[in-house]
């Protein structure tokens, strides 16, 4: 029954300027993402001395979770490897088999379902495992954490705070914003009898408990960050354009919620904090970003109160009826044909 260690699994992000198209390559060995988008991804990366934030801030979030587990007299050391840059999870969890753990938890940095979100750390985890061998630990990923009332909560407290810094808080529209996939693996998101878009379900619902507990009656639900070729369709709108047609319509102020991330990684600080934010500049709109929760004490609690519902069977906390998916063993699927990867572009 006992577990005796915690891996942190996350995305990865280089740490310099050399590593940048290297990452970007993992990121997207065999997905039909066209070169002119690495370049132009690579470009945005430079701009910050080819150094992505993600690595920082999960290693942040890491020591307020190690701290909180002492607080609470759970003994499980905690280690961090990604998918795509050092740690690269393969190298992480040989280490930990060597440090002789035989049954971890792992928490993936996604709150979500879908290919992306979910699964791809479900074949994180048995990539690592293969790449182990004989006696890698047996691997528990935790559960999705979208309606979780921590998470709820540090996002409505968020939104909160940015509409407060706006000079006309009352006229300003609220717009959620996650990272869009291609709507092909939209519509795989979930096991095959639900009839699909998990993710995007997910995301509504995520969007709807924030905006209720911040008091927010009108809002949107918009994407950002998409890479496929314009051939392949992606979730839309993109919230630039969607930035666009709020003042077409007369919006003076819009507050940028992205409640599809959990820390102000790269792209939330490009594509939010940079472009989204220079549009509504140019057009002589109010701009606010709401704050992601990595930094947000309720996070480090959100985190253990997952790994006790594994330790000591405490009862999982939701605000929404969605069933709590993603908990598997081993890098298994949910379910048969869950969350398929979106079918890529040959060539
Ligand atoms: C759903 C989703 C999440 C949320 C769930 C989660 O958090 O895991 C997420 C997170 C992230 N995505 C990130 C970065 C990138 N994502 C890319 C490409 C892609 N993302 C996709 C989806 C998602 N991505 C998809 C369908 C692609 C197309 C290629 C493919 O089918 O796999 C590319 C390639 C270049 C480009 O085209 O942008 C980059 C550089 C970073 C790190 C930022 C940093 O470095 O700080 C993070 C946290
Ligand atoms: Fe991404």
């Amino acid at each position: 029954m006992g577990y005796d260690a915690l891996l942190w699994l996350s995305f990865g992000g280089p740490e310099g300027p050399d590593e940048v198209m290297p990452f970007l390559e993992n990121v997207t060995r065999g997905r039909g993402v066209p070169r002119e988008r690495l370049e132009e991804v690579a470009v945005h990366y430079r701009h910050f001395g080819g150094v992505s934030p993600i690595n920082r801030l999960n290693r942040e979030a890491i020591a307020a979770v190690e701290a909180e587990l002492a607080a609470v007299d759970i003994d499980l050391p905690v280690y961090f490897g990604n998918r795509n840059w050092d740690p690269m999870v393969e190298v992480t969890l040989a280490r930990m088999t060597a440090d002789g753990v035989r049954r971890a938890l792992v928490f993936p940095t996604s709150a979500y379902g879908g290919y992306s979100a979910c699964r791809q750390y479900d074949e994180d985890i048995a990539r690592a495992r293969t790449s182990v061998g004989d006696g890698a630990p047996e691997l528990t990923k935790l559960r999705q954490f979208f309606d979780h009332p921590l998470f709820v909560a540090a996002f409505a407290d968020a939104v909160r705070a940015a509409l407060a810094e706006l000079d006309d808080p009352a006229g300003a529209r609220v717009v959620f914003v996650a990272h869009s996939v291609p709507a092909s693996a939209d519509a795989a998101a979930g096991p095959p009898e639900e009839g699909g878009h998990r993710y995007s379900r997910q995301i509504a619902e995520a969007a709807r408990l924030v905006a209720t507990e911040a008091g927010v009656a009108e809002y949107d639900v918009v994407w950002q960050s998409r890479s496929g070729p314009p051939s392949v369709p992606w979730l839309e709108p993109d919230i630039v354009d969607h930035i666009d047609a709020l003042h077409g319509k007369g919006v003076p102020a819009v507050v940028v919620c992205p409640v599809g991330f959990v820390s102000d990684h790269l792209e939330v600080l490009w594509d939010l904090d940079n472009e989204a934010r220079e549009r509504a500049e140019e057009l002589g709109m109010g701009f606010a970003r709401a704050a992601t929760p990595n930094a947000d004490p309720r996070f480090a609690r959100l985190v253990v109160e997952l790994v006790r519902e594994h330790t000591e069977g405490s009862p999982a906390r939701k605000c929404s009826a969605f069933p709590s998916a993603g908990c598997t063993v081993n890098g298994a699927p949910c379910a048969v044909g869950c969350c398929a990867p979106a079918t890529r572009p040959r060539g």
